[in-house]
């Protein structure tokens, strides 16, 4: 049985903050820093490492960390999340985002489904549909192919695909695996859609409305502007639609579909890149063995988050770690810089995995909490974050704990030596100054030059992103967000905060308002 306390009532959370502060710019100096990249680092799925050497931790915080990962039973809830407990306790939902890519524990058996077999039989069904789309059995009208693949959906119904998408398109492309380019229409912006409508043969392009709940009002105003779009060019809508949606909801049963895969209540929106929510569209871009190789990465992954020895969990091991900055050291935010340009939406699709999830003042029975929950999280991919928000990162008032990721290869292989070096190597020499300028500073009479050093990162580093390689940097970080809310005692599995908003908007355009909502409605020109 696990119980459910508040960090604050933990007496490993009391013991943290008197424990010796680490200071990063000694401790990485020398020889001992070169000990540390040794020391403080921990195997992960398709070859991916977890170096945490440049973290404000030492010996003795891991210690505490780990009494902390035992008093707050973050192994024993995984294992009750991934055995069908009610987890998601605002929603009154089971959370098996997990089973999408793997059996980690018992079967899960809801609403008399084993819900394995579920997730996999729909993942069949999305892989046959692909496999005729790409030999020419599934068609348009006119007999002819299709070659493009659009989905429209938002947050995580278009942030994970998208960023899965852009992050494999080279490597699939290089590999000869690519077998239609995938677009994404997710904002109402109407500029959005007709952007991507403009950018398209849409004879020749199939559709995917992805939305969970088959109520979101972005989603289906944006299947209308398609479908008006289809109409306009003498098309049949139905023939180039498919749904991807849970089969509670109102898109399940509509004739208007040439397909429908589903997935359920039980995976949440910015989990569910692994599902048919996923599968689908990164399917149909590169194939469903690629989707297949992408979920054994996640469900490797998985496992060595089940892991009950924290030192051996690297997800665990870098949530505790997030969590001692958060509410030990009190850092406010946290940045995930790839140095891969592949992941150049990665930041974006955890934004909404993190913040959303975590960004809580209740615990998960709805009483406030007296402790910060999850930081703002940003990022963009290096070098370029480094000509642009660096400076505040190096020289700022905040410190902000860093997440790098890297990759000694690239995805498509093309390079050229400049000044001795290649590009890749370029890249990847930033990556490693950028650990050692944030840890160790520089001393500089000129205070204006001067770095402090003492800012923490950790680095993730990897052979080439390919799609094992995705999978198991997706399932790290989302088995990181899951512990983290455990920790905090937090659902990180609903997300009430973005209820208000849908409802004024909803106000505004029915004409309902007054005071400040009429004002700016009036600016606005509504
Ligand atoms: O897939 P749906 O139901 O259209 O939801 C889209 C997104 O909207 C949200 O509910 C937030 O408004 C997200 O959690 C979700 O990912």
């Amino acid at each position: 049985m696990v119980t459910w306390s508040n960090f604050d009532t933990l007496t490993s959370y009391e013991e943290l903050p008197k424990i010796e502060r680490v200071k990063l710019a000694e401790v990485m100096a020398g020889e001992n820093g070169a000990d540390r990249v040794k020391k403080y680092s921990i195997p992960m799925a398709a070859g991916l490492t977890y170096n945490y050497a440049a973290k404000q931790v030492d010996d003795q915080v891991l210690e505490g960390l780990e009494k902390l990962a035992k008093e707050a039973q973050l192994a024993d809830k995984f294992k009750a999340l991934y055995n069908g407990e009610v987890i998601n306790t605002g929603e009154k939902r089971l959370v098996l985002h997990h089973l999408t890519r793997g059996q980690l524990g018992d079967a899960v058996v809801a609403d008399g489904v084993d819900k394995r077999a579920f997730y996999v039989e729909q993942q069949e069904k999305i892989a046959e549909f692909a496999n005729k789309v790409h030999a020419g059995e599934i068609t348009n009208a006119a007999g002819e192919k299709f070659t493009t693949v659009v989905q429209i959906g938002i947050g995580g119904s278009d942030l994970g695909p998208r960023a899965m998408y852009l992050a494999l398109e080279n490597w699939a492309k290089k590999n000869g695996l690519f077998k239609m380019e995938a677009k994404f229409i997710s904002n109402v912006d109407p500029d959005d859609a007709a952007a991507v409508l403009n950018s398209i043969d849409v004879a020749h392009s199939i559709f995917i409305l992805v939305s969970k709940s088959g109520t979101t009002l972005e989603t289906l105003t944006n299947e209308s502007f398609v479908k008006d779009a289809l109409k306009n060019a003498g098309l049949d809508a139905s023939r180039h639609m498919i749904a991807v949606t849970s089969e509670t909801s109102p898109l399940a049963k509509s004739e208007d579909y040439l397909a429908a895969f589903f997935m359920d209540d039980y995976i949440g929106g910015r989990f569910s890149s692994t599902s048919s929510v996923g599968g689908a569209v990164l399917s149909l871009a590169f194939g469903p063995e690629v989707f297949a190789q992408f979920l054994e990465g996640a469900a490797e992954e998985d496992k060595l988050a089940a892991n009950e020895n924290v030192l051996e969990n690297p997800a665990m091991v870098d949530a505790l770690i997030g969590v001692y900055e958060r509410n030990v050291l009190g850092y406010p935010a946290t940045a995930v810089l790839p140095y891969s340009q592949a992941l150049s939406r990665f930041p974006a699709h955890l934004q909404q995995a993190d913040m959303e999830s975590n960004g809580k003042s209740v615990n998960r029975f709805g009483e406030p909490v007296n402790y910060p929950t999850g930081p703002v999280l940003f990022g963009e991919p290096g070098t370029n974050g480094q000509h642009s928000f660096y400076q505040l990162l190096h020289q700022g008032t905040d410190i902000v704990p860093l997440q790098f990721v890297g990759f000694k290869n690239s995805q498509i292989g093309t390079d050229v030596v400049i000044q001795g070096s290649t590009s890749q190597q370029k890249l990847c020499a930033n990556a490693a100054a950028q650990v050692v300028a944030f840890a160790c500073g520089k001393e500089d009479e000129n205070l204006n030059k001067k770095f402090d050093g003492g800012r923490p990162s950790s680095i993730i580093i990897g052979e080439t992103l390919d799609p094992k390689a995705l999978g198991a940097l997706l399932s790290h970080f989302e088995n990181k967000i899951m512990f983290q809310g455990f920790v905090w005692n937090v659902n990180s599995f609903d997300q009430e905060g973005v209820q208000l908003g849908k409802v004024l908007a909803k106000k505004v355009l029915a004409h309902e308002t007054d005071g400040a909502l009429k004002a700016y409605s009036d600016l606005l020109n509504i």
